[in-house]
């Protein structure tokens, strides 16, 4: 069958270019092998963040006494934390079911892993598709880590655990960057013992360290046991328990393992040596700047590009891929920055470089740091934990980096972020009059930490 337009993968940036390329009069496939949504909305931010919600729920009653506040009796209900996950999945799915049914004719959805067969054809539940236009949305799955024992234990990965019918009694969790972190304090709120076990020397290992410390702090707090620096160098079943042996000889013993050790690629049964797709030697699929890959008329797009793995950057992909689809003229992935959040509690958000990259580069810079405790809102609300900084281009003005620990640190990253993408001085942020007591008011007072931005006698 030959079509427009072939999409392959129901990502966060398939769906919408496969329903706005039908409702241009495109005829396009869209193969999806899975739940359609992908990872985001089925396995993703979507349960995720709605789970993370239940937590911090627990959490805030079960220290509301800071506040004057006596609760007594709190207890989670954790088979209705999950059904109010589905619920809100399901709602998603009803959008997405909308989406797909109002982009008409044109679009043609096919439940089926599809894979390359040739240079501009594919083939999926024995039938094959070509198009001069083929857009790859594929995705990434857990890296499973070469641990010996590993995979005889029953390990869970993101899905999985939010999968569980019962709360566990202690989670051990391989691996403290995103995924580690958020389920990890999840659990801890909703009553777990938890274990977070990383080789680097601290959570969020990309971080500069008074980020990371920041959050563990926390953690530490809360009883989440923190075993960094660390290798595991095996792993086994021990009756009903699960038990990590470290390097050092400690072990770990739990009654579940969260594998959260990164992301790869779903390239591997793409087929893409049909096409002549090139990979890099991580399987990413290799772009240029305009979302093309090695082979022309084809294009790939999201997490397996190697890009950070976030939904906004895929759904941007999507925004910037259509408009070059349609010969409207749009920027490139290098012309734009992309934030990021955490969240955990308080949310770890970051924009632009860190110090240490900085450093490593020989880049000159200007940094000021300041307590989130600093902030009046954060003092009524008893919301001190974190840190934040800044790093700016001390000829220009211009933002190179930002990194907030703090509540609704997601939220106040964006003005770092819209600065950086106007290619504007921070200067901005002194002059603008933020709202009284807001957290803003403290991004506004940790700008003008910067010397030239004091006030001066
Ligand atoms: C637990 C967790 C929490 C996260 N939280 C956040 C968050 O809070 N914020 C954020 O920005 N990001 C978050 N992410 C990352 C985010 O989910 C992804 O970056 C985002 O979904 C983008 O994915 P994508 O569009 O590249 O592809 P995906 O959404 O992964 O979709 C790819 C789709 O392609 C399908 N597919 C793959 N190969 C084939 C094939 N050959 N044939 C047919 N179909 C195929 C897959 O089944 C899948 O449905 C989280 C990820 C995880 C795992
Ligand atoms: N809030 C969000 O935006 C959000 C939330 C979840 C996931 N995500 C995306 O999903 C991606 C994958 O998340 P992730 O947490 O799996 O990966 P990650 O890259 O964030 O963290 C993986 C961690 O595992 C550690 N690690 C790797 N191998 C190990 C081993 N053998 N033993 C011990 N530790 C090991 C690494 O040092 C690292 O700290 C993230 O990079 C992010 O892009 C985003």
């Amino acid at each position: 069958m030959k079509t427009d337009v072939i999409v392959i993968g129901s990502g966060q940036a398939g769906i919408p270019l496969a329903t706005r390329l039908a409702s241009a009069n495109k005829n396009v496939v869209l193969f999806e092998r899975a739940a359609l949504g992908g990872t985001c909305t089925n396995y993703g931010c979507t349960p995720t963040k709605t789970m993370v919600a239940s937590a911090r729920a627990a959490h805030v009653a079960r220290t509301a006494g800071r506040l004057g506040v006596k609760v007594i009796g709190v207890e989670v209900d954790f088979p209705a934390v999950v059904a109010r996950k589905d619920a809100v999945v399901a709602q998603w799915h009803e959008g997405i079911d909308k989406r797909i049914a109002d982009a008409g004719e044109r679009l043609t959805v096919i439940q089926s892993h599809a894979r390359f067969v040739g240079t501009k054809e594919v083939e999926a539940g024995g039938k094959r598709y070509a198009a001069d236009t083929i857009i790859l949305n594929v995705g990434a799955r857990p890296i499973v880590p070469k641990v010996p024992g590993l995979e005889g234990v029953p390990f869970l990965d993101n899905t999985k655990l939010m999968a569980l019918k019962a709360l566990p009694k202690h989670l051990l969790v391989l691996g403290g960057g995103y995924i580690g972190c958020e389920f990890g304090q999840m659990f801890r709120r909703f009553g777990a013992e938890v274990t977070v076990v990383d080789h680097h020397g601290h959570l969020l290992a990309r971080e500069d360290e008074e980020i990371s410390n920041a959050l563990e702090e926390v953690f530490r707090k809360e009883g989440i046991s923190l075993q960094l620096g660390t290798e595991v160098e095996s792993a086994r079943k021990d009756g009903n328990d699960v038990v990590l042996r470290l390097k050092s000889g400690k072990e770990l013993r739990g009654s579940h393992v969260l594998v959260a050790t990164g992301r790869r690629p779903n390239t591997d049964d793409l087929g893409c040596d049909a096409a002549g797709v090139k990979l890099d030697a991580h399987g990413f699929i290799v772009i240029d700047d305009g979302w093309a890959t090695s082979v022309p008329g084809v294009y790939a797009v999201g997490d397996a590009t190697g890009e950070p793995q976030f939904t906004h950057t895929s759904w941007d992909d999507h925004r910037l891929l259509y408009e070059r689809l349609v010969s409207r003229p749009s920027h490139g992935r290098s012309d734009r920055v992309i934030p990021y959040t955490v969240f955990t509690d308080p949310q770890v958000a970051g924009v632009g470089a860190t110090e240490r990259a900085l450093r490593a580069k020989n880049v000159e810079f200007e940094s000021a740091t300041m307590p989130f405790g600093y902030i009046a809102r954060a003092l009524e609300l008893d919301e001190k934990a974190g840190t934040m900084k800044i790093l700016i281009d001390p000829k220009t003005e211009q933002v190179l980096g930002a990194r907030i620990v703090g509540s609704e640190a997601g939220e106040l990253i964006h003005l770092f972020a819209a600065l950086m993408q106007a290619k504007q001085s921070v200067r901005a942020i002194v002059d603008m009059e933020a709202v009284h007591p807001t957290f803003t008011e403290g991004v506004q007072a940790l700008v003008m930490r910067l010397p030239r931005f004091a006030l001066k006698t």
